[in-house]
């Protein structure tokens, strides 16, 4: 397998650059590290808090972005093509707002378009632009939803989740291998259940 099967998240291949951090969000990592048992002056774990902050500046970038931005340029051209749209099984990652732990999962995202389509990296794009983003799954199912949604103006919308949660494999009720699916249903697919069964199949569900 290529390293660059990997990469989960688009454009991560370069590293993520060296920005500035405060004393005082070091010094919050430094507290949680000593509050686990740790030393944070020891060696290994002097430089630990600036790269916490940093990467938690990765995690979040999804707050310096607006997604419908990745929908706003669209083609009409497709060549009277008027079925449904499907990108499936997108891998992403989020983090959980209840105990900031890592959310691993795929999406489906499909939208049956009205008399334009985006370019297909966009509706990926949207999706980490939620995902990077402190979240529950069910607000991130409807906010990749709604965007499409609203910003396309499709005659249907349909994503689907499936993610496995750290607080609920790693801590906790401590129950690896569980996933949670989510989806969110709009237009056609939500009215017309001939639609709706057609798009779930062709997710594979
Ligand atoms: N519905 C939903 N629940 C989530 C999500 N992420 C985490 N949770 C749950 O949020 C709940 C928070 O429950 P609390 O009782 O406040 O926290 P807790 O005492 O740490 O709960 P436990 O995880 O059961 O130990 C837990 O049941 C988590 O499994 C999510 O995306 N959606
Ligand atoms: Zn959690």
């Amino acid at each position: 397998m290529a390293d660059s099967d990997h990469l989960s998240d688009g454009d991560l291949v370069a590293p993520a650059p060296k920005i500035d951090v405060p004393a005082d969000v070091q010094d919050a990592v430094r507290t949680l590290i000593r509050w686990a048992g740790d030393d944070p002056s020891r060696e290994g774990l002097a430089d630990t808090p600036l790269r916490v902050a940093r990467a938690w500046k990765e995690y979040a970038r999804g707050y310096e972005e607006d997604p419908a931005h990745h929908l706003s340029r669209t083609f009409d051209e497709v060549g009277g093509y008027d079925e449904i749209v499907l990108l499936k099984d997108i891998p992403f990652q989020s983090h959980c707002e209840h105990h900031l732990a890592p959310i691993i999962g795929k999406a489906s995202i499909a939208y049956l378009p009205q008399d334009r389509v985006v370019g297909i990296s966009k509706l990926a794009r949207v999706l980490h632009g939620f995902a990077r983003r402190l979240q529950v799954q069910e607000r991130l199912t409807a906010q990749v939803a709604d965007c499409v949604w609203e910003h396309l103006k499709p005659q249907g919308v349909a994503v689907v989740i499936e993610a496995s949660h750290a607080c609920m494999t790693a801590r906790g009720v401590n129950t690896p291998g569980v996933m949670m699916t989510t989806s969110r249903m709009m237009g056609v697919f939500r009215q017309d259940e001939r639609s709706r069964r057609e798009v779930l199949a062709l997710m594979g569900y």
